[in-house]
């Protein structure tokens, strides 16, 4: 019997420890400039770095938006691994927002790269977009289930546009519905443990009613519930209970630039993130 820990049990184990709130990482132009840093290779590398330091052991996940380190080349990312390195050995857990999805050889080695028991620092999971059918995730997922790692699946996201894809109605049942029901099935295992799975959700703060309107049952997916939009999109903790309703203790509030626009002293930005942290926590209680 395998010993290694599954992505549920460390997420919860983290949370426990550190409080409900993912931290971004989202170096983009403004915020690097308004830090008093060029926008550069540079820039990029003490921007993370001060995050690292900040959020390392102190926050229970965060999350790096790779698009921002993806811009900057090969020494980009290699910023980026450095971060998931770093925060690894802190004991923070490493969410990529990379929001892959493709089909078949495709999708294989997208779940190598992020989720294979041999890929270069891999992170402890990877957002992951449904939008090929959910079927077509097959492959990250077992993959997750394998090496102790975790997938957040895009259902409801935080953007104005998100609705006319995900709330489309195909044989009595929504888009999002569809993505609900497929991560429920794949953590029922963990479920009949009392565990959280390995495919955690993707929903925004900012999606108003739709949880409701579309006859979604968050509780029942038994995994993560990752509500970005919480902060510079508008999402407030009142929005979390009324999206999140009885799922509430399964969500993870993810914030960006309402946290990092406390940098770039690493001590008030460690205690933004703390003081947010602590509000979320209440909420969720
Ligand atoms: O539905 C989604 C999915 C992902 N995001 C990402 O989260 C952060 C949000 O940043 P804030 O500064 O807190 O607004 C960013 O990386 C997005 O790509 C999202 O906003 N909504």
């Amino acid at each position: 019997m395998s010993t290694t820990p599954t992505f549920g049990q460390r997420l919860r184990e983290a949370t426990g420890r550190l409080g409900p709130l993912c931290a971004g990482i989202d170096p983009h132009r403004a915020l690097v400039e308004s830090w008093g840093l060029a926008y550069d290779l540079d820039g990029l590398r003490a921007f993370t770095r001060a995050c690292v330091e900040a959020f390392g052991g102190h926050v229970a996940v965060v999350k790096p938006q790779s698009a921002f380190f993806e811009v900057f080349g090969s020494a980009g990312v290699a910023v980026l691994e450095e971060a998931v390195r770093d925060l690894r050995a802190a004991g923070t857990l490493v969410l990529v927002d990379a929001k892959r999805g493709d089909i078949g050889t495709t999708m294989d080695a997208y779940a190598e790269a992020f989720l294979g028991k041999d890929a270069v620092d891999a992170p402890d999971a990877v957002t992951v977009s449904p939008y090929l059918g959910y079927g077509s995730l097959r492959p990250a997922i077992d993959l997750a289930e394998q090496t102790g790692r975790g997938v957040f699946v895009l259902a409801l996201t935080s953007n104005p546009e998100g609705p006319e894809v995900q709330h489309a109605v195909r044989d009595g049942r929504s888009v999002a519905g569809t993505v609900v029901a497929g991560a429920t099935a794949d953590n029922a295992t963990a479920a009949a443990r009392g565990e959280l799975g390995h495919v955690g959700l993707v929903v925004g703060a900012t999606v108003g009613t739709a949880v409701q309107d579309l006859g979604l049952d968050l509780a029942a997916v038994n995994g993560a519930l990752l509500a970005p939009g919480v902060g510079a999109q508008g999402g407030t903790a009142e929005d979390l209970k009324r999206v999140f309703g009885d799922a509430l203790s399964n969500v993870l509030p993810a914030s960006s630039r309402e946290v990092l626009g406390a940098g770039p002293d690493v001590v008030a930005l460690r205690d933004r993130a703390a003081r947010t942290s602590e509000a979320m926590a209440a909420l969720l209680s």
